[in-house]
This record gives C-alpha cells, sequence and structure tokens, in this order.
C-alpha cells in the first residue's frame, strides 16, 4: 500500500488583492483518512481547498493532490476526485437531482449505483418528483450535492461543509457514509464549523485562522496535548464562583458554562477534587454529576482561536 500522502499542501498563500486569505499554509493529509479543517469564517478554509481543487491559482508555495499539480493536471484529477463546493453550489439549478446523478454517472467509469446513492442519502421523495435543484429546501440541495461527488466512485473527496443546514437525520445519515467510504480506502478532506462532528468523524483535524495553521493533530492529540483538565458539576444556577475561585489552588479558573453547570479548569489532583467537595458542603450544595476529563475539542478550538485573534487585532 502506498503510504505517499493524498494531499500535500506547503508554504501557501493566496491573496485577493489587499486581503491575504492563506498565509504560508501547510499541512498533509494521509491517504485513506478523514481530515477535518475548522476555523472560523474568513479563515482560508474555502480558499485552501478550491486551490486543492484546481479552481484557483495559488500565488507562492506548492500543493500536490493525489502527487499531482491540480492548477495544471485538472483533467487528469477529475475523474478521480470528488469536489462538493460550499451551499451544495455548482450545478444548473434547472437540473433534476437524479436525471443530474445519473449523467454524471455516465462520465465515470465505475459509477456509484445511482438508486442507491438516493436511498442512502434520503433523497427518494426527490426522485419521485420533478422538481429542479431550484425548488430543493438547502437541505435538499446540499444532499444532492454531496451524491454528485461522490457518484465516480472517487478515491479523494472535498466538502466543503458537507452537513451545513442538514437536519440531525442528514447529518447522521452523511456521517455514516464518509465512515464507510473511509473503510473502503477513500480520502476525505472536509470543512467545517461543527467541532462534534470533527471530533465524531476525523482522524485529523487542521485548526486554521487568519490563512495559517494553529494547530493540528488527531482530537486525542489535540485534546490531551493541554497541561489543564476539566471538573464539571452541576449545582443550584448563579452560585458564588468568587467563593470557590478564592477556596481553590491559584491559576485555577471557574465558569458557569450554563445556569446551574460549572467548570473548573486547572491541573486536577485529589487535592484539588477534595478542596472543590469540601467548599460544596461548607455551602450546602450536593454537585451533581460530577465530572473529571480532559478539555473538549471545543475548549481547545475557542482556546487557539481567542489566542490567535488576540495576536492579529489591530
Ligand atoms: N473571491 C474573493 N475575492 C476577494 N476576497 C475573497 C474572495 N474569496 C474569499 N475572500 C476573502 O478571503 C478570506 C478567506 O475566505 P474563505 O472563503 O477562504 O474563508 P473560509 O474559512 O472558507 O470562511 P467561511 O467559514 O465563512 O466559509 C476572507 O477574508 C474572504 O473575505
Amino acid at each position: 500500500m502506498s503510504t505517499a500522502p493524498a494531499v500535500e499542501i506547503a508554504s501557501l498563500v493566496k491573496r485577493y488583492n489587499a486581503v491575504t486569505a492563506v498565509d504560508g499554509l501547510s499541512f498533509q493529509v494521509a491517504a485513506g483518512t478523514i481530515t477535518a479543517v475548522l476555523g472560523p469564517n474568513g479563515a482560508g478554509k474555502t480558499t485552501t481547498v478550491e486551490i486543492c481543487e484546481g479552481f484557483r491559482r495559488p500565488d507562492a508555495g506548492s500543493v500536490r493532490v493525489l502527487g499531482l499539480d491540480p492548477w495544471r493536471d485538472g483533467a487528469d484529477l477529475r475523474p478521480r476526485v470528488g469536489v462538493m463546493l460550499q451551499d451544495g453550489a455548482g450545478f444548473y439549478p434547472g437540473a433534476r437531482p437524479v436525471e443530474l446523478l445519473a449523467h454524471l454517472a455516465k462520465l465515470h467509469a465505475s459509477p456509484l449505483d445511482v438508486p442507491m446513492l438516493v436511498a442512502r442519502l434520503g433523497l427518494e421523495p426527490l426522485a419521485r418528483g420533478r422538481a429542479p435543484l431550484r425548488r430543493l429546501s438547502g437541505g435538499e440541495r446540499q444532499r444532492v450535492a454531496l451524491a454528485a461527488a461522490l457518484v465516480g466512485r472517487p478515491e479523494l473527496v472535498f466538502l466543503d461543509e458537507p452537513t451545513a443546514g442538514l437536519d440531525p437525520q442528514g447529518r447522521r445519515a452523511t456521517w455514516q457514509l464518509l465512515d464507510e467510504l473511509r473503510a473502503a480506502g477513500v480520502t476525505v478532506v472536509l470543512t467545517t464549523h461543527l467541532i462534534d462532528e470533527a471530533e465524531r468523524l476525523a482522524d485529523h483535524v487542521v485548526i486554521i485562522d487568519a490563512g495559517r495553521v494553529l494547530a493540528e493533530g488527531t482530537p486525542q492529540e489535540l485534546t490531551s496535548g493541554v497541561s489543564d483538565d476539566v471538573i464539571r458539576f452541576g449545582g443550584p444556577p448563579r452560585l458564588d464562583v468568587g467563593s470557590l475561585l478564592a477556596a481553590l489552588p491559584d491559576g485555577a479558573a471557574v465558569r458557569e458554562v450554563a445556569p446551574g453547570s460549572y467548570e473548573v479548569t486547572a491541573p486536577v489532583d485529589p487535592r484539588l477534587l477534595a478542596t472543590l467537595t469540601s467548599w460544596c458542603a461548607a455551602n450546602d450544595i450536593l454537585a451533581e454529576g460530577l465530572q473529571v476529563g480532559h478539555r473538549s475539542l471545543e475548549d481547545v478550538y475557542l482556546e487557539l482561536i481567542g489566542a490567535s485573534a488576540g495576536r492579529t487585532a489591530p
């Protein structure tokens, strides 16, 4: 089995006039894995993916997709790579979804079975009707665009926010399909704002902001690399967190993350736990669902993005 990366991005730069959308970005995607690119609005995710898809030319740096240059070698890459643009864009709005999929299937040597794909993505009601793409709901268009990216049985797929606007069943069906694609050896690169999606699906997460990589690794690496842990517990709303903080060792932090839901962030050891439960006892509070754990990917993400915003603020 080849161990060459499916995608290699090195020192990539892309400017739109005065805006530097991608600013020296580098990461690699291992073949047969799911990589999630996470970042706030305007971070440069779509620009990066569109360069990998051959739709935009980089100003500097290099990109290799399946060993080829996507800008020069588009004709060789197109049969091997599936693409889903943001908001499911890119198709003639008058096209009927199932006819479109059947047409795309004919352009490929070994396509997936269209009725199977339609059923897997819950598109059967559309197959029975005659509505064109422009009449579909946003979520239905997303599903058609995902089916269109997959129908050619690609080796690699780029999906720009594939589950944005999908209902919970649609999201689960998509996640399951992506799991199956990975099991079949397909490489998946997706952009998302959904941290639970990245945590649930991705082998590798790349967090970007202002066109640069802030951190990357497996979800486990990203969350366990931090020294602080978290204790979560429930209690009455509006506890005096200042009083609790005063009882805890220096450097600890306490937040009421939602009414009646508390988080203590600190290096956790038995003494810290004893101090917390003593404070609760002294204040006649029964700490419900008390749990010690690592910080979530969301905690790490928000901290990285917050620190990045601090550095780039005027
Ligand atoms: N065609 C364009 N012309 C000018 N500026 C652009 C163009 N496309 C993107 N930009 C700018 O480049 C930056 C990066 O945009 P990009 O769409 O790559 O970010 P993103 O991370 O995908 O954002 P979102 O999560 O909102 O989709 C933004 O500041 C955006 O306004």
